[in-house]
């Protein structure tokens, strides 16, 4: 026994509106021509494809077609044998109609005037027309034969890869039950399937095989799961379980049991613990009437060779048709049967119209949604038709011929499931190498959650946190350090201003005195240089701050989205994204980085009371320059030495000072 393959079995993906209908032949009868043949039956000519040709009875010429009429003539397109090619990658074909009719009481009152013949798969009524199919079963036959002329090949295709699909469908009490399970003298297609199974099992014990079951009902539109069903504990009720669309298996039922079997004999018991669950009641027309679609599933894996095949096999007994009853917890649950077999019905319908068909109602029923994938094309169905001949039956029979007719158009284009076997030794190493990985991520994950410097893969996160703090470290001492030389630039600008307040007052009151002019005026001159020197050094030092908070801000978001941790507690940010925390710890991060971007803007405030000094100092400048050629003139004249102050109150007029100048003001 080995585990469910891993790899998505390679599978057939769409099919054609041209592909997959192909339009019936339609032949037509007299009434007359039909009166006769209950009395003599027409006759058939087997070609050589196989199928049959029908012909007037004792002329051997065939039926003529006439259009409009409602007789007609199906006529098998895919011969049995076909199947016969196992190594067949695919299978294209229609699905396998069989008609079953229950036998009857010779003689017996009511037994109508149906006309089967078994040998020409031709079952016929006077009124209503012949229809032919793959296989039409004489009333006598056993199951063993049903399934072995029916059955058996869709079961040799599953055991090669292929899924396979048989159903019961016919009026309540015709013997979809009987054909299903059978008793124990005479088991049924399900029994019968799963001898076939485990013989070939048995047989081919070069390969790996791999059983599941699983076993379901319908009721009332509710999906079941009879194995979930302890009935001999006393339970009744089970949830509702839901079909989802599936990549490899078309559609799964979330929640039923898939139980691993390695026996014959484990098989069955599991499923009859599944019959004792399924709902039966006691009707107008059957002591031990189904009141559900109950469905076996069974998987089936195959290893050999470096190769999987993985193939289901769905055996499916469905609830009967059937007219109103009196009991009302009959004709509810009737209800729902009849409603479920419409929507089979039209499903089967609109896929075997040779136009398009359009919207496919799959969807409208349980039962239509489960059988999806196998009546889109994905599996080897067969349609095992119950009928009954009674006079009594005569509509629902014909209705039920009428459903085979239209279920026998509907096209197959299966493919086997099979995919390469991964080396084991391979695929351990790489189980091995994405635990070891997951491990270290769940542990990097968690180191994160709990604030702890981790080590993510796939880069050196624990030394990035590491560099992120000291370098966090050493911004904020620089950011101080440049806050203690700023400072003393901010003494030194109070100095500046004085000394140039002073420089003018002086100006204003010893314009005589040269020497203590020019140097106030090399003072100033070294001062404005300094003061600019140190604007473009702080320009030049916070550019390098915000470009290391940058690179720091980068590599934390990186961090974050390698690890992808839970969000962290973090409080709304006062300052921009890239300001956040740099550190492992959020908190004292944001608070960091908070400090800092305070302190760049305030070290951009002062920068720009610098540039406003050096603006006042320029203008300064300006004033010297203007007031030197005036001063020179002074020293050789004495009107100026005497009227000095006035006179020069009067020049400066011409310069006035900035407005820089004018704020500035003695501390
Ligand atoms: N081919 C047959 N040979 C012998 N007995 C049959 C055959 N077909 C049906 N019966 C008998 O007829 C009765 C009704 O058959 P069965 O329960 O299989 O009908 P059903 O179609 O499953 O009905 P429902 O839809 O109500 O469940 C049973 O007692 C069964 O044994």
């Amino acid at each position: 026994m080995f585990d469910p393959p891993t790899s998505t079995p390679t599978r057939f993906s769409s099919i054609s509106n041209s592909q997959r209908r192909r339009p019936s032949l339609s032949l037509s009868l007299s009434s007359n021509n039909l009166s006769s043949l209950r009395l003599a039956p027409p006759s058939y000519n087997r070609n050589q494809s196989g199928s049959v040709t029908p012909t007037r009875s004792g002329t051997g010429s065939p039926i003529r077609s006439r259009p409009g009429s409602s007789l007609s003539t199906f006529r098998p397109q895919t011969p049995l044998s076909s199947y016969a090619n196992y190594s067949a990658p695919q299978y294209i074909g229609t699905i396998n109609v069989a008609i079953r009719p229950k036998p009857t009481v010779p003689g017996a009152a009511g037994n109508d005037r149906w006309y089967v013949d078994s040998s020409l798969n031709v079952i016929a009524y006077p009124d209503i027309g012949e229809f032919l199919y793959d296989h039409v079963l004489d009333p006598a036959v056993t199951n063993a034969q049903v399934y072995t002329s029916c059955v058996q090949p869709i079961i040799q295709k599953v055991m090669s890869g292929f899924n396979g699909t048989v159903f019961a469908y016919g009026m309540t009490s015709s013997g979809k039950t009987w054909s299903m399970q059978g008793s124990d003298e005479h088991p049924g297609v399900i029994p019968l399937s799963i001898a076939e199974i485990f013989g070939h099992i048995v047989r081919d014990a070069t390969k790996e095989y791999k059983v599941c079951v699983s076993y379901l009902e319908i009721y009332n539109e509710k999906l079941i799961d009879l194995l979930a069903l302890d009935t001999a504990a006393g339970a009744t009720s089970a949830p509702d379980l839901k079909i989802r669309d599936d990549a490899v298996l078309g559609v799964r039922v979330v929640g039923l049991q898939e139980v691993p079997v390695s026996s014959q004999t484990e098989l069955m018991r599991i499923i009859k613990r599944g019959d004792q669950a399924r709902k039966t009641s006691a009707t107008d027309f059957n002591a031990h009437s189904s009141r559900s679609h109950a469905v076996v599933l069974l998987r089936i894996t195959c290893r050999a060779d470096g190769k999987e095949t993985f193939s289901t096999l769905s055996l499916c007994d469905l609830a009967g048709s059937e007219k109103a009853t009196a009991q009302q917890e009959r004709r509810k649950e009737g209800s729902f049967i009849n409603k479920s077999l419409l929507t089979l019905s039209n499903v089967i319908s609109k896929l075997s119209s040779s136009v398009s068909a359009g919207h496919i109602p799959y969807r409208e029923s349980k039962l239509t949604r489960l059988l999806q994938p196998a009546l889109s094309g994905d599996s080897l169905v067969c349609v095992l038709c119950t009928i009954q001949t009674t006079i009594n039956a005569k509509a629902e029979t014909v209705n039920t011929l009428r459903f085979a007719a239209r279920a026998k158009n509907v096209v197959l284009h299966a493919m086997k499931n099979e995919s390469a076997v991964a080396d084991p030794e391979a695929t351990a190493r790489i189980i091995q190498t994405l635990t070891a990985l997951v491990e270290k991520q769940k542990s990097e994950i968690a180191g994160l959650r709990s604030g702890r410097s981790v080590s993510p893969s796939g880069f050196s996160g624990g030394a990035d946190v590491a560099e992120l703090k000291a370098e966090n470290r050493i911004l904020t001492e620089r950011v101080e350090h440049l806050v203690r030389i700023e400072e003393l630039d901010r003494a030194e600008h109070i100095i500046v201003k004085n000394d140039v307040l002073n420089f003018l007052t002086t100006l204003r009151h010893s314009a005589g005195e040269d020497d203590r002019t020019s140097e106030l005026m090399i003072k100033l001159e070294e001062i404005f240089t300094k003061q600019a020197r140190h604007v473009d050094e702080s320009k030049s030092y916070i550019k390098h701050l915000e470009n290391q908070l940058y690179r720091s801000e980068t590599l934390r978001h990186r961090q974050e989205e390698e690890t992808q941790p839970a969000p962290l507690p973090m409080q709304p940010p006062r300052t921009p994204n890239r300001f956040r925390a740099l550190v492992s710890d959020p908190s004292e991060a944001i608070v960091t980085i908070n400090e800092q971007a305070e302190e760049l803007t305030s070290l951009r405030d002062q920068l720009k009371d610098k540039e406003r000094i050096i603006k006042a100092l320029k203008s300064s400048n300006m004033l010297r320059d203007s007031l030197q050629p005036k001063l020179l003139n002074y020293k050789g004249v004495t009107r100026l030495a005497m009227a000095g102050i006035p006179d020069l109150k009067s020049e400066t007029k011409d310069y006035p000072m900035s407005e820089d100048q004018e704020n500035i003001s003695p501390m």
